[in-house]
């Protein structure tokens, strides 16, 4: 049932709406709310799953036309039906740039109305469901919109999502750690989006600086101050302006340049090479790493004042290991966003295939998940088998239980892929044959030994 809210301040027209909808059918009591005024709106669609609004265009002394976009701005995709007493076209065209759905006047007859409105949510749900299957997205929060390139639906990072939704207004600046490849630079620009809407964002990988590319990079210099420097350039800091300065593997960082990232994170303080005077940073900075900065420290290669000072907001993104309900929307993810870029229509992909991507550790993460997707699409398959995994699956990457100095026989070894290929098959011998490349009564043979 399709959960609809009505804002109108007019009372009388929301109890007679309501019992309209209700006599035709177009949802159940529950589903329907009603809001008389912004505040209303706001903590109702926060509070609630809201499928259709329904907005007069006058809400007392508040244009029915700002509430439609504020409500678009934060619910892009939430659509909105405009009611009014009036039939005016400019004031319809007016609603249709700003995002509204469709226009209808009160007092058109009700049959005509009903249809329409069960039409619209007839599009609507399909263009949901769509988008589900199509994106994978799934039920991402439209709260987490601005997260919608990092797609999951892993509570813990829902949870990271909702922690990095309220550091959004502080000033510090935010530290992100994760193995390489999980996706940190991805959540770096969202968060940048959230915090510093529509401004600049750019983005630095510090590893591999020698102290003078760091300063020159990050602080810029005045023509003259080396030798060489005909000119003078602009930092990245000075880029970045009052948007997001995003600092990548500053775990590799020597000491000297430490110090330097600690007046930058401390008081927004740097020194462009060539000048005198400390310039003072407006960008909120965001760092990353994927070393262990604690054990770093600890071994005396992280300083400890620059650790706490880049601890006060800190997100772990966990490997794609350690959130395998994610893997399976990745890999359907990449393999529609390959499809679409390679112009091909998107292939089948059989259970033996997701059994066996599911059951894998990558080391490499997303970016490893990408890179093996686009891969295989590049080799023009329409069906993704098992098989055609394999080859990417199969280096000593791939899960083992094994430790080094205890290396198991070769009996041994093939006991647990048999075993682990049957787990994975759920107990189907043909299917764990195929997943595993051997013949079903070789298998067979090997199970009854
Ligand atoms: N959850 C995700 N959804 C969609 N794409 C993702 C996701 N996580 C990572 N990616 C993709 O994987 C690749 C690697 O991501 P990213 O560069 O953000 O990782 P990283 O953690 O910053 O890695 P590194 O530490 O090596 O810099 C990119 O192509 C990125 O778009």
């Amino acid at each position: 049932m399709t959960s609809i809210l009505l804002i109108d301040d007019e009372r009388d027209w929301l109890v007679s709406f309501r019992r309209t909808l209700l006599q035709y059918d177009v949802t159940s009591s529950e589903k329907i709310r009603t809001a008389q005024n912004e505040d209303e709106v706001f903590n109702i669609l926060k509070q609630a799953d809201t499928d259709l609004v329904f907005l007069d265009l006058m809400l007392g002394d508040i244009s029915g036309k700002d509430v439609l976009h504020r409500i678009k701005q934060k619910y892009p995709r939430l659509p909105v039906i405009i009611m009014t007493g009036v039939n005016d076209i400019h004031m319809a065209l007016d609603c249709g740039k700003l995002g509204a759905m469709d226009y209808m006047v009160k007092t058109s007859l009700i049959e005509e109305l009903i249809s329409n409105i069960k039409r619209i949510i007839k599009i609507h749900q399909l263009e949901r469901e769509n988008n589900a299957l199509k994106d994978g997205l799934f039920s991402m929060d439209e709260e987490f919109l601005v997260f919608k390139d990092f797609i999951t639906k892993s509570s813990r990072i829902h949870s990271v999502f909702k922690y990095l939704t309220a550091l959004a207004v502080s000033p510090y600046p935010i530290l992100i750690t994760g193995e390489s490849g999980v996706g940190k630079g991805v959540l770096a620009k969202a968060t940048a989006e959230l915090s510093r809407p529509g401004r600049p964002f750019v983005s630095i990988n510090v590893s591999g600086l020698d102290a003078h590319a760091f300063s020159d990079t990050l602080f810029g210099h005045k023509k003259g101050a080396f030798t060489g420097a005909d000119s003078s350039r602009m930092g990245a800091i000075q880029q970045a302006d009052d948007g997001t300065l995003f600092l990548d593997e500053i775990g590799d960082l020597p000491n000297a340049l430490q110090l330097k990232l600690l007046y930058l994170a401390q008081d927004g303080e740097y020194q462009q090479l060539g000048s005198d005077v400390a310039g003072k940073s407006r960008a909120r900075l965001i760092f990353a790493t994927n070393q262990n900065l604690e054990n770093k420290c600890r071994a005396g290669e992280f300083r400890q004042d620059l650790y706490y000072r880049l601890n006060t907001h800190f997100v772990h993104i966990p490997p794609l290991r350690e959130r395998p309900e994610d893997i399976a929307v990745l890999f359907h993810h990449f393999i529609n966003q390959a499809s679409k870029e390679f112009q091909r229509s998107v292939p089948e992909i059989t259970q033996d295939a997701l059994n066996l991507i599911n059951a894998y550790s990558f080391p490499g993460n997303t970016r490893q998940l990408r890179a093996i997707c686009f891969d295989l699409l590049a080799r023009a398959q329409n069906k993704i088998q098992a098989k055609d995994l394999r080859n990417y699956l199969t280096s000593n990457e791939a899960k083992t239980d094994f430790n080094e100095k205890q290396l198991p026989k070769v009996d041994e070894v093939i006991d647990k892929l048999i075993s682990d290929a049957m787990k994975l098959a759920g107990n189907n011998q043909t299917k764990a044959a195929a997943m595993i490349g051997i013949s079903q009564s070789t298998l067979s043979r090997r199970l009854r030994k």
